[in-house]
C-alpha cells in the first residue's frame, strides 16, 4: 500500500494561534506542513512570508512543505530554503527556467516540487521529471483556501500517476484545494498520495478526529487504486 501523508494547510489556522495549531496537526500524526506563500501578483491574496517559516521551524518537527506562489520565486529560494523548509515548491506558470530553478533547490539540500494550476497541463513538466521530486496539483484555483474541489482534475492526476509508474520514477504526486474527508478517496484512487487540507482541518470541531477520518478514508482510496488497477 502506498504511504498516504496529510499535509495540513496552515493558510487556514489561526493566526494569533498558529504554534498551537501547528502542534496540534503534528499531535494528530500529520507527516508534513503546508505553508503557502502568496505575493499578491501570481495570486491575488498575500499570506506568510520566509519569518514564519523561521519561527515555525524552532517549535515543530514536522515535514516543512512549502508551496510558492510567487511570481518572482526564483529570488526568493535561498531565503526559504535558509528559513528551514524541507520541500520547496514552485509553479511552472511563474518560473521562466524549471530547470534551474529545481536544481537551485537541491543546491540547498532540499526537496524540489512543481505545481501545475487546475488548467497546466501535466505535458509542461515532462521535461523536468528527473529533477522533481513532488508534483503539487492543484484542485482550485490558487490564492485562497475554503474553495470547492474540481473534479476535472481527476483526470489529471491519474494521467501524472501512470506517466510515473511507467518510467519507474520516485516522485510523490500531491493534490492542494478543496479536499475533504468525504472526497479525500477520488484523488487517492487517481493516483495521488499526499493530500493537502487546510480548512477542512483547522475549521474542523477535532482535528485529529478530521486527520484520522482522512487519512482512513485515503487508504480505501489506495484499496480502490489497486483493485481496479488504475
Ligand atoms: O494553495 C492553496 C490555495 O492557493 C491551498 O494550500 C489552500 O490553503 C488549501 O485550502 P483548502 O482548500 O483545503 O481549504
Ligand atoms: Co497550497
Amino acid at each position: 500500500m502506498s504511504k498516504i501523508i496529510i499535509s495540513p494547510s496552515i493558510l487556514s489556522a489561526d493566526p494569533a494561534n498558529l504554534e498551537r495549531d501547528v502542534r496540534l496537526v503534528e499531535e494528530a500524526g500529520a507527516e508534513y506542513l503546508h505553508i503557502d506563500i502568496m505575493d499578491g501578483h501570481f495570486v491575488p491574496n498575500l499570506s506568510y512570508s520566509a519569518n514564519v517559516i523561521r519561527a515555525l521551524r524552532k517549535k515543530s518537527n514536522l515535514i516543512f512543505d512549502v508551496h510558492l506562489m510567487l511570481q518572482d520565486a526564483d529570488k526568493f529560494i535561498d531565503e526559504f530554503a535558509e528559513a528551514g523548509s524541507d520541500i520547496i515548491t514552485v509553479h511552472q506558470e511563474a518560473v521562466p527556467n524549471l530547470k534551474e530553478t529545481l536544481k537551485n533547490i537541491h543546491s540547498f539540500g532540499k526537496k524540489a516540487g512543481v505545481s501545475l494550476k487546475p488548467g497546466t497541463p501535466v505535458d509542461m513538466i515532462l521535461n523536468v521529471l528527473d529533477l522533481t521530486d513532488v508534483v503539487l496539483l492543484m484542485t482550485v484555483e490558487p490564492g485562497f483556501g475554503g474553495q470547492s474541489y474540481l473534479h476535472q482534475v481527476d483526470k489529471k492526476i491519474s494521467e501524472l500517476y501512470k506517466i510515473i509508474n511507467n518510467q519507474n520514477l520516485n516522485i510523490g504526486i500531491e493534490v492542494d484545494g478543496g479536499i475533504t474527508e468525504e472526497n479525500v478517496n477520488r484523488p487517492v484512487r487517481a493516483g495521488a498520495n499526499i493530500i493537502v487540507s487546510g480548512s477542512a482541518i483547522f475549521n474542523s470541531n477535532n482535528i485529529k478526529d478530521t486527520i484520522n477520518k482522512m487519512r482512513k478514508k485515503a487508504e480505501q482510496g489506495v484499496q480502490e487504486r489497486e483493485i481496479n488497477n488504475f
